[in-house]
């Protein structure tokens, strides 16, 4: 079995061992010797009993470690079932992004900024304080790791790459990435060809069409193209029948792997048990190494011919990771983990562009008219030109501040730590080995950051003098640190080359009669039946972190990153709605 290097001492120390000596206690304490059955019956009582006498352990050595450096502890979450097995059914029971929200809310205002769920006896800190956030990402980030346990759900997907590493291994790969996100390497020339083809391609008679699904395929598009200057959207003559398969795969396979290792993640450690007998991530592998192989091989023999000829001009993201390593693997790996921290982030970051424009005519018409008198309606999308593109820069950050495409980060600590509070007073004590969400979406729509209208969407509060201290810091998009987002100017470029492209189009189509910045509409009709947002969300005034208060129309939701349900259902041209 795949798991089982993982399952078996992870079953022995939390499901069979804990018991077992509660077994051995029990059966040493009762004078008689139990018949069978009463012996059965007392390992079945082992467990519970096991599990609130390790919780009531932990949270007592907590306490003590606590007071003994003047520290308080986390509020605990006091839920209705014992172990808090009520919080882990609202948890399960949560389908979507919203709910999890909603419950993330609730929570924080019984408890504060930073709280402990502690499900089954296990410490889970859940935090959107912003002294909090600094000190795991920044002031103690050495401390504040991934972890083994991500590690090792993230292994056979993402290998040793820069996601999956920690300390000197993900410093090593930081510093091999780092230099081809240089501008040198990253303008909007690169992505212009397919973002013009691809916003000449949609429809413009007013039919429904999922565009969420389109822009995947774009991002991956321009993504594979910058990093191995392979065209998706054309295949060579020689290319074998595999590889064009792989590459039809490609975005799938993608899909599926980073929803095993999601998966992985929320069981928790047990998660090799819901594998046995099949292993969910061969195929897609199979189908990710047969589409990098022959680039990889491609690209070392460009490398054997460039030392032959003694040049050492490389171009692409592929030539500068085999000019520094021959290890086929860890050029693999940094492909897919690239791959991975590209494809889905600007999908979600295009889709919630579009979403906004269409949910806002007035701002579209404003952006659209930035964007022709600074771009102009056929100039080149130059660096100065973007810069220029002021309104549009806080378009795009509004977008991010409301829909951040990585809406929750984890992290796990090495040894106990000492966090601060907003409020100031005794720091609380987080014990070493313990998980931290960072609840990137809720910090972002938290009205005591962001004033009482930050559930509406106005990319003005970014406009003038710009943010005062307490919303810089409660901006975390692209996360703060030593591990921030590396891709920010190649998201931000694309972004910024798609609101370009697209804004001409719509006026190149309105000057024909149809189109203009206002026709681009969200087509709700076509949504699929089961994806469509619940009615009751829609109440203005709720004030339960659902549909940012009735202002959302369509289901967002958190598939590994932040998405709208069934797709972004949108028309151009003559409306139906
Ligand atoms: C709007 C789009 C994007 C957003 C909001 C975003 C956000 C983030 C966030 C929050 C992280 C930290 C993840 C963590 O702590 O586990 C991250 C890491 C990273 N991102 Fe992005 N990202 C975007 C696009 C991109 C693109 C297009 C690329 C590459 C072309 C990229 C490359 C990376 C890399 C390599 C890392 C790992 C950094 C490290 O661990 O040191 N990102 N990104």
């Amino acid at each position: 079995m795949k798991g089982s290097r993982f399952l078996l001492p992870a079953l022995f120390k939390t499901v069979v061992l804990p018991p077992l000596l509660t077994y051995l206690i029990l059966h040493l304490a009762t004078t008689s010797s139990p018949n069978a059955l009463v012996r059965i019956g007392l390992y079945v009582f082992s467990f519970p009993i096991s599990y609130v006498l390790r919780s009531q352990l932990s949270s007592f050595s907590s306490t003590r470690q606590a007071k003994k450096l003047g520290a308080i502890d986390i509020p605990r979450v006091k839920g209705r079932w014992p172990l808090n097995l009520d919080i882990l059914r609202d948890w399960a029971r949560s389908g979507s992004e919203d709910e999890v929200g909603r419950m993330m809310l609730l929570l924080e205002r019984q408890y504060g900024k930073t709280y402990n769920t502690r499900v089954l006896g296990e410490d889970q800190i859940i935090s959107t304080d912003p002294p909090v956030l600094k000190h795991v990402l920044i002031d103690d980030f050495e401390n504040f790791v991934k972890g083994q346990k991500f590690k090792d759900r993230a292994e056979a997907f993402l290998g040793d790459g820069i996601f999956n590493s920690d300390g000197e291994r993900w410093r090593f790969h930081r510093a091999l990435l780092r230099p081809f996100f240089h501008p040198n390497h990253v303008f909007a020339q690169l992505f212009t060809p397919h973002i013009e083809a691809f916003v000449s391609s949609l429809p413009t008679s007013g039919e429904a069409f999922d565009i969420q699904a389109r822009l995947g395929s774009l991002s991956l598009q321009i993504a594979v193209m910058w990093m191995c200057g392979e065209d998706l959207s054309t295949v060579s003559s020689n290319a074998s029948p595999e590889w064009i398969a792989a590459k039809e795969g490609l975005g799938k396979a993608m899909t599926k792997g980073q929803r095993v290792v999601g998966r992985r993640v929320k069981i928790g450690t047990v998660w090799p048990l819901f594998e046995l007998g099949h292993d969910p991530l061969a195929e897609p592998m199979r189908v990710i190494r047969a589409f990098f192989q022959p680039i990889i091989d491609r690209a070392m023999e460009r490398k054997r011919q460039r030392q032959a000829s003694r040049e050492s001009d490389e171009t692409k993201f592929i030539d500068m990771l085999v000019n520094v390593t021959d290890d086929r693997k860890l050029v693999e790996d940094q492909l897919i983990n690239v791959l991975l921290a590209a494809r889905d982030t600007l999908t979600s970051c295009l889709t919630f562009c579009v979403y906004s424009l269409a949910l806002h005519p007035k701002i579209a018409k404003k952006l659209q008219d930035e964007i022709i008198k600074v771009a102009r309606q056929d100039g080149a999308i130059t660096k100065e030109v973007i810069r220029d593109c002021k309104y549009s820069r806080a378009f795009i950050n509004e977008v991010l501040r409301l829909f951040p495409p990585v809406p929750l980060n984890i992290r796990r600590t090495l040894r106990p730590s000492l966090l601060p509070t907003s409020k100031g007073g005794a720091p609380m004590y987080m014990p070493g080995n313990t998980s931290i969400i960072i609840a990137t979406v809720l910090l972002q729509r938290d009205k005591s950051v962001w004033g009482e209208d930050a559930d509406v969407f106005d990319p003005e509060r970014w406009m003038g003098a710009g943010l005062g201290q307490s919303e810089r810091e409660g901006f975390i998009s692209w996360n703060i640190g030593p591990r921030m987002c590396l891709g920010q100017p190649f998201a931000l470029t694309a972004t910024h080359a798609f609101l370009v492209l697209l804004a001409r189009h719509l006026r190149m189509l309105e000057s024909e009669g149809a189109g203009g910045a206002e026709s681009l509409v969200l087509a709700h009709d076509a949504q699929p039946m089961d994806t469509v947002m619940p009615e009751a969300w829609k109440t203005p005034g709720g004030n339960d972190g659902r549909a940012r208060e009735g202002r959302d129309t369509m289901w967002v939701v958190a598939d590994v990153v932040l998405a709208i349900k069934g797709g972004l259902w949108v028309r151009i041209g003559p409306s139906r709605e």
